[in-house]
């Protein structure tokens, strides 16, 4: 029987198998970090392998492209190796390059080909708005409106997708299919398998968004027959602000040109051969495009080894019975406070965090800031909270809704105006 006592906490947080992890991590004293899935925090690991970064350019100079633990030349390709599992895809699939949002003009750019009456491009009204200010820009570059080539599937309640629906959407006029992994607000997994199916049967190509997925539930890309995805690693794979993005392309599409085309994308061999014309690398390496940014994916080196390390299926375990844990002291503790539990409920459509609706969600946020309790406001009215396997405890859940409850008691939040900061 599950109980609304600290020590019941406690007691999670003696069998969790992952407890040792927190310890790697820099958290603040007295604050309750409940938002890694907008930034996750810095792990000791994570800051060694940019420490050892920075030697070797202090040691090398120019020669740390091809010297040193972790060469520059080839550290896309080293870390595309370390993530590769996290997608369920092999390494030739995969480079660790660009932002989300540089990795979808990419794979637009170069696998977008409309043709005849397939010119659309299928995307939903919940996704990251960036993601559709890149989709619109591309249609744009072929002379194309939104308004008629860009298809959004919608919502029915505002916070989640119906498969059902997205499925519908999928006519013979759709050229390609962008749709997150996870959806940011709501925090509800997409069906990637039966969505690709789908797509496959109409003759589509789909891509998925997964920076609220990757490092948080697992993936198998290859087994889905998945054909491009893209994402960040600065949300659960701990990567720090600005962390070089990742690309995963199928290998049935690998060897056809880069739409954006760059040195970086050459075949290692030719690429100082410094040809007018470019020879694109065989694997996924063909979509980089300049040099690297070695300082903003080194971290990645330590941060993807505690993944490696601990594993995907005991990090996704644990953040199941983490949010499971939050949502039922949600429920027992804050029931006369009016607030929705938005994300869904059940274990294979519920991802990395718990998306809570409240009419005073702003000023709630920020009076939980006040406490030291780190959450994100989401416009108009939504409240994110991540508690995260590596380094979040029950005991910080239990805090948690202890703090949310006493600010809801007392009416603190209403020091505070009811509108987002500039940063939410
Ligand atoms: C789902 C999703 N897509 C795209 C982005 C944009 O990513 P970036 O700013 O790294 O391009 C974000 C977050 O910023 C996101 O959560
Ligand atoms: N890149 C950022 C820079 C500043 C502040 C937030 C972000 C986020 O990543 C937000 C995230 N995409 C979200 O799911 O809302």
């Amino acid at each position: 029987m599950r109980e609304t006592t600290l020590e019941y906490a406690k007691k999670l947080d003696e069998n969790d198998a992952l407890n040792s992890y927190r310890g790697e991590f820099y958290m603040q004293p007295g604050t309750i970090y409940m938002d890694g899935n907008s930034l996750g925090l810095l792990s000791k690991r994570a800051e060694q392998s940019l420490l050892t970064t920075l030697d070797s350019w202090k040691k090398y100079g120019i020669d740390g492209w091809t010297q040193g633990e972790h060469p520059w030349f080839y550290f896309s390709e080293a870390l595309s190796k370390m993530c590769a599992p996290l997608v369920g895809a092999s390494e030739e699939e995969v480079i660790i390059t660009g932002s989300t949002t540089t990795n979808l003009h990419q794979l637009i750019a170069s696998f977008y080909h409309p043709k005849g009456k397939r010119t659309k491009i299928l995307a939903d009204e919940l996704n990251f708005p960036s993601d559709l200010y890149a989709i619109r820009s591309q249609l744009a570059l072929y002379g194309y409106e939104a308004t008629d080539h860009m298809k959004l599937v919608e919502s029915r309640d505002g916070h989640t997708l119906d498969e059902a629906d997205i499925i519908q959407a999928m006519t013979d006029d759709v050229a390609l299919i962008v749709l997150p992994g996870v959806l940011y607000r709501s925090g509800q997994i997409l069906n990637m398998k039966v969505l690709t199916e789908a797509a496959h049967e109409k003759g589509i190509l789909i891509c998925f968004d997964l920076c609220h997925s990757i490092g948080s539930v697992q993936h198998e890309l290859d087994e889905w027959g998945v054909d491009f995805a893209f994402w960040c690693n600065y949300k659960h794979l701990n990567g720090g602000p600005g962390s070089t993005g990742g690309i995963y392309v199928n290998h049935q599409h690998l060897g056809q040109n880069p739409g954006l085309a760059g040195w970086f994308g050459s075949d290692k061999e030719k690429q100082f051969d410094l040809a007018a014309q470019m020879t694109p690398a065989p694997d996924a390496g063909a979509y980089q495009i300049g040099t690297p940014n070695i300082l903003s994916a080194a971290p990645l080196f330590g941060s993807l080894e505690m993944f490696e390390e601990a594993g995907i299926d005991a990090i996704r375990d644990k953040s199941l019975k983490l949010t499971d844990y939050m949502m039922y002291l949600i429920e027992e503790e804050l029931c006369d406070y009016s607030f929705t539990i938005a994300n869904p409920r059940e274990e294979e459509r519920r991802g990395g965090h718990v998306f809570l609706v409240h009419e005073e969600a702003a000023r709630i946020c920020k009076a939980l800031k006040e406490h030291h309790v780190i959450p994100d406001f989401r416009s108009p009215n939504g409240i994110r909270l991540a508690p995260v396997a590596l380094y979040n405890t029950f005991e910080d859940v239990w805090n948690t809704v202890q703090i949310l409850k006493e600010i809801m008691k007392e009416g603190t939040y209403k020091r505070f105006e009811n509108k987002r900061d500039v940063i939410a």
